[in-house]
């Protein structure tokens, strides 16, 4: 065989774009590889102007670069993007070699073109798994999952990209990209009629492009529903538990399996889904502490009231809150003879005796009102946007309440305690110690004037 034919043979095998372009532009020379990029043949292209073949868009980029290397016989090597009417984008690494005559002319150009569309898309799928694991002391966004799943399903060329959870055998899709497929965010269904459930039965990424050939999916109630052909999945797995799925797939079958790189990428993925999850929920882990401390810190440990902190920041704000037409109200309640319940019954008593008569209170009062222990065996109510009016009645089914309270001790005998109420109404010129004096020294005539009553703040009352 000629070294001719042979060189032939070896370029027309080549994955490299190879084309000879002469003087006129036209094409002298084009490998299969070449011809294929433009869904030609080798002789659709072969004597045709390159005119012919590149749109006008692709020409006149391609022309500055021709008329360049044919004035000066430089050689070029540049990349370019190639933009396809139905969206297709290539990434090119171009080429371009001048051939001379025998007086150093140029006479014609070597096009070598490289498709590293691949390569590139490759890297930026890292580029955005980078992005979303690494936000440089910015806060680690949950949306960043849905941006990782859209480059996902692009690199993959799949239908539908998945983040979904799986809790007592079911399986809920917590993000999804998809143009699509009708999957939104929060679709439920039961696990085994998904084809995670064959992720976790392989507790490890499994993938198949022909599904309706592959053993593991064939039979699976997920084909035979949704007749999803090729799919690509990985376990997300978070503290040593399987949270969920990360998963991608597409309704037709894919001419070629998933590639080494491919499933790398996949499973890189999992692994930012995983870090954005596992910091998510260090996130809410820390808020509910947070407010798990802020509810002990707010809470009297024996009647689980709001205790005196609480009751008077609630109380400075319903005098903020006042308005023109109504105030507020506020009852410093006391038990009644309390001494003597503990020092008869003892101490496990009298706090049984508090925590009974306190309930009693709380459900006799409205939601909008606020049952405080101040202090020992004082308690407090809030009544917000309440006038004497309005509160009387309030204050009148709190003090039979707690009259109507019994407590059996296991001796047999019946505890009927009661209390006496000092209330008052909110002034314009209050803050929280004014209307609380006030309350108290009303408290005190209720009690001088025989207990279990409900007496109000006068104008005596400074
Ligand atoms: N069991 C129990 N007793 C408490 C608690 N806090 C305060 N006490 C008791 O409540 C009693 C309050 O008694 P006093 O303030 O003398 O008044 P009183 O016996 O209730 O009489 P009057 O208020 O005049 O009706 C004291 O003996 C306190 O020790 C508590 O959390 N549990």
């Amino acid at each position: 065989m000629s070294t001719n034919r042979i060189t032939h043979r070896i370029i027309e095998q080549l994955p490299t774009m190879v084309a000879y372009v002469d003087v006129e532009r036209r094409f002298r020379f084009v490998n299969t590889a070449y011809a294929s990029f433009f869904d030609l043949t080798p002789d659709d292209m072969l004597g045709r102007p390159v005119t012919d073949v590149l749109s006008d868009e692709s020409y006149q980029r391609v022309k500055p670069n021709h008329d360049r290397v044919f004035s000066s016989g430089e050689k070029l090597e540049f990349s370019d993007v190639i933009t396809f009417r139905n969206g297709r984008k290539c990434f090119l690494d171009i080429r371009y070699l001048p051939e001379f005559d025998e007086q150093g002319k140029v006479i014609g150009l070597y096009a070598l073109i490289e498709d590293v569309t691949d390569y590139y898309a490759s890297v930026d799928v890292m580029r955005t798994i980078h992005e979303v694991i690494h936000k440089r002391g910015r806060r680690i966004d949950p949306a960043s999952i849905d941006e990782l799943l859209k480059v996902g399903v692009d690199y993959l060329g799949v239908d539908i990209g998945t983040a979904s959870s799986i809790k007592n055998e079911t399986y809920t899709i917590e993000w999804v990209q998809t143009a699509k497929m009708d999957f939104p965010a929060g679709t439920q269904l039961p696990l085994a009629t998904t084809y995670c459930s064959v992720v976790l039965k392989a507790n490890n990424l499994i993938h198949t492009n022909d599904a309706s050939e592959d053993p593991r999916f064939k039979d699976h109630s997920s084909f035979q529903t949704y007749g999803l052909e090729t799919y690509i999945g990985t376990p997300i797995i978070i503290n040593d538990i399987t949270w969920g799925i990360l998963g991608f797939s597409r309704k037709n079958r894919r001419a070629e399996p998933f590639s080494e790189l491919e499933v790398e990428m996949v499973r890189m993925m999992g692994t930012a889904v995983e870090t954005v999850i596992a910091e998510q929920q260090v996130r809410s882990d820390l808020i509910r502490q947070r407010d798990d401390m802020a509810v002990i810190a707010y809470t009297d440990a024996l009647t689980g009231l709001k205790n005196r902190s609480a009751g008077m920041e609630i109380l400075e704000q319903s005098l903020i809150r006042k308005n023109d037409e109504r105030g507020c109200v506020v009852a410093v309640i006391d038990f009644d003879h309390f001494k003597a319940i503990n020092d008869t019954y003892g101490h496990d008593v009298g706090d049984k005796v508090l925590i009974a008569g306190t309930g009693a209170m709380s459900e006799a009062v409205r939601s909008s009102d606020s049952v405080v222990r101040v202090g020992g065996e004082e308690f407090m109510v809030v009544l917000a946007y309440a006038d004497h009016e309005s509160a009387t009645q309030v204050l009148e089914r709190v003090r039979q309440a707690v009259e109507e309270t019994v407590i059996t001790l296991d001796s047999g005998e019946i505890i009927n305690p009661t209390v006496s109420i000092g209330a008052s109404e909110s002034r314009a010129e209050d803050d929280v110690s004014s209307i609380y004096r006030r309350a108290d020294q009303a408290l005190y005539k209720a009690k001088r004037a025989g207990r279990n009553c409900v007496v109000w703040a006068d104008d005596t009352d400074a």
